[in-house]
């Protein structure tokens, strides 16, 4: 029996008759689709700092919100080469900023669930920061005379005594060296030169300066859920910080503002010395958004008490 029979034997009960007469016609659908689509045009167009991006040759307004957290809280230097990891970093706005205000040897890091082109000077790395995986890939990076045993499995890290989560299981240049006659060079992927670590010295257990988190999934309208998915979110930027970012590093983090913000601001604090929220000019009013930011990050952290006391 064809389908084309099948579906002349479909009736409509009554009521669905109901539901698809309150259905708009489709010219309805699309004036509403268009009249929101306008608004948010009308906007961007009348918007200063999105006319300004555009002048600037910005990638967007967003631009403006950090230009404005560097100038308060002096987070990039321009003398000395600075790490700095940029999550939620698509399209690129904050990356590009972080560039321009940094020595140019500096390191940069982006990472997004989404695929994007970095600007140019910046790194990118599409991997999801929930992902435990995603911070041993973010470690290997900026510790750069790391090799990765293309083998090893990340998921079975056995918990490290010292400062609590996944440690570097990751193979140096010269334990390499050394199994080089007994194993298959071939399993191993070799990042940077020898020479990289040669001039370093020493390899760095937290070896990033600056860590940056405007991630955001799209809101749903619904505040409470739009709340507790960006707390998620500074969360796990929370970890990766405490894991990753030097003593003394500092830390920005966007979260849409609710009822979690106090237990937030109280594990911010037990992290880093000082701690500020603040609110860009270049934030719409109307947005729920808000930067916390972290300085001097304490020398010693215990992240199990960070997030039961
Ligand atoms: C507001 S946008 C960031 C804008 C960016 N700072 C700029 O200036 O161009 C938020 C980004 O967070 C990313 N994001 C959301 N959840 C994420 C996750 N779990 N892991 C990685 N990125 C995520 C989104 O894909 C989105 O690109």
């Amino acid at each position: 029996m064809s389908s084309v029979v099948l579906f002349s034997k479909w009736r409509v009960s009554p009521r669905a008759k109901n539901l698809v007469s309150l259905l708009p016609r489709s010219g309805e659908w699309l004036r509403l689709h268009s009249s929101s689509s306008n608004k948010w045009i009308n906007r961007q167009q009348n918007d200063v700092y999105s006319k300004e991006a555009k002048l600037r040759n910005l990638k967007s307004r967003a631009s403006f919100k950090l230009m404005e957290i560097d100038d308060k809280y002096k987070l990039f230097k321009s003398d000395v080469p600075q790490s700095v990891l940029d999550l939620g970093f698509a399209p690129g706005s904050w990356s590009l900023v972080a560039r321009q205000r940094t020595d140019p040897s500096s390191m940069i890091l982006g990472v997004d669930i989404l695929p994007c082109e970095p600007p140019r000077g910046v790194s990118s790395l599409q991997a999801n920061i929930l992902s435990s995986k995603t911070q041993d890939l973010i470690r290997l990076y900026f510790s750069k005379h790391f090799q990765v045993d293309r083998l090893f499995n990340t998921h079975s890290i056995p918990i490290d005594k010292d400062h609590g989560y996944l440690p570097p299981r990751l193979n140096t240049i010269e334990d390499t060296v050394e199994r080089e006659a007994e194993q298959d060079n071939e399993e191993y992927r070799e990042i940077f030169t020898a020479d990289d670590h040669a001039h370093t010295g020493k390899i760095a257990k937290r070896p990033i300066d600056v860590i940056l988190s405007d991630m955001l999934m799209n809101t749903s309208g619904v505040p409470l859920r739009d709340h507790l998915l960006s707390i998620d979110l500074c969360d796990a930027a929370l970890v990766t910080a405490i894991d990753l970012l030097k003593p003394k590093g500092a830390f920005v983090c966007k979260l849409y503002r609710g009822k979690e913000d106090k237990s937030f601001e109280k594990r911010l604090r037990s992290v880093f010395d000082k701690v500020h929220i603040f609110k860009p000019a270049s934030s719409r009013s109307e947005s729920k958004e808000a930067y916390f930011v972290g300085l001097k990050k304490k020398a010693k952290v215990d992240k199990v008490a960070v997030f039961t006391s």
